[in-house]
């Protein structure tokens, strides 16, 4: 028998206590700070630094630092297991600076090495289009479309891929992020390169640890 301060293992009331939990430890923290920059800094917590913009309600859920895990899949390489954080902030104008590290594991959950990085800026319009701007250290810049599929999960795809003389052919790309289990993030990314049609490259499941 459970009594209401006893929540069951896995029920949504644990679920619940466990979000509000982690939020104790998350809400305190932030991006490093300058306090003599002369102008807003980016802040990735809402209780801090200038007001959210209006423009960025549809994205308000993702404003924070995520950290966790996924897998990279693709037909030509072998299958992997990376760590990863992303940072969603905003310094009070219509426009998300978005940044992302990740770093390969290896099975027993070390780390391997550094791997894939990107930043860009998430411009959501008045018409419901979400902009998105990428550019990742290979040499690939992006242009992406898309648009909230609910108030918890949004879609992308790319119009323009761009990359340098370097870069590997990486032609187009596809992603779905989405808030689960009260609010971790778990998003799964399709890439269409090296002469292959688009398909799952990365997915991943992380949880905020600050925001
Ligand atoms: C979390 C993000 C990502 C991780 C952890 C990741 C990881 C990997 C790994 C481990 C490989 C195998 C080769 C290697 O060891 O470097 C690879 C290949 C590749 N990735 Fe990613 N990747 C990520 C995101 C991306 C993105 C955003 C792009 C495109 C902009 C991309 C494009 C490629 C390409 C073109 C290859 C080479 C495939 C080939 O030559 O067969 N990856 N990735």
């Amino acid at each position: 028998m459970t009594t209401p301060d006893q929540p069951v293992p896995g029920s949504g009331d644990e679920a619940v206590r466990v979000a509000a939990e982690r939020a104790n430890t998350t809400r305190e923290r932030n991006l490093p700070q300058w306090p003599d920059l002369p102008i807003d800094g980016d802040t990735a917590n809402l209780r801090e630094g200038p007001n959210l913009h209006d423009a960025l309600l549809p994205l308000l859920p993702l404003i924070g630092v995520w950290r966790g895990e996924g897998e990279v899949v693709y037909p030509t390489i072998s299958d992997q297991h990376f760590g990863q954080q992303i940072v969603f902030a905003h310094d009070g104008r219509p426009f998300v600076y978005y940044e992302s590290r990740a770093w390969l594991l290896d099975a027993d959950g070390k780390v391997i090495r550094p791997a894939a990085r990107e930043m860009g800026w998430w411009r959501p319009q008045p018409d419901g289009t979400i902009e998105l701007l990428l550019t990742h250290a290979t040499g690939v810049i992006e242009i992406f479309y898309g648009e909230s599929r609910t108030q918890t999960s949004w879609e992308l795809a790319t119009d323009v891929t761009m990359r340098t003389a370097s870069a590997k052919e990486v032609n187009g790309a596809k992603r779905l992020y989405g808030l689960v289990n009260n609010g971790d993030l778990a998003y799964v990314e399709e890439r269409a390169m090296v002469g292959q049609p688009l398909q799952p490259h990365t997915s991943a499941y992380l949880r905020r640890v600050a925001g």
